[in-house]
């Protein structure tokens, strides 16, 4: 199976096919902690990200946009006093796309084990 944190992000284009159902449960095997929720009808990968203070949720904050720009998809993402909600969907296509889960991946690899 492909190991979504070693991919990089395709250039998304309106035309792009959303992921597919088995392409979702698949996926998903790879991710740690993360939900699928539904937000105007928009499917979006979510996950909190807790911490001891401030200063390290935005640390990570941080990292997460550096993240976003180097791949040029960004999340949204709420800073809180010790915890981080990152979510991820496809702004182009009205929800889940691969790059999605890719990012979700590498999101994961920024976080301190
Ligand atoms: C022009 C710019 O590259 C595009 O609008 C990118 C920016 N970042 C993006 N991020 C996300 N999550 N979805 C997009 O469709 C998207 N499009």
């Amino acid at each position: 199976m492909e190991i979504l944190s070693n991919q990089t992000c395709e250039a998304c284009r309106v035309d792009a096919p959303l992921a597919t159902a088995e392409e979702t449960a698949s996926w998903m095997t790879q991710l740690t902690d993360w939900q699928i929720q539904s937000v105007d009808n928009i499917k979006r990968l979510v996950k909190v990200y807790k911490f001891n203070n401030f200063v390290d949720a935005l640390a990570f904050t941080n990292q997460v946009g550096e993240l976003a720009e180097s791949l040029a998809h960004h999340p949204a993402i709420l800073t809180e006093w010790g915890q981080v909600t990152v979510s991820w969907w496809t702004h182009k296509i009205g929800g889940l796309h691969k790059n999605d889960f890719i990012c979700a991946a590498k999101t994961d690899s920024l976080y301190p084990s």
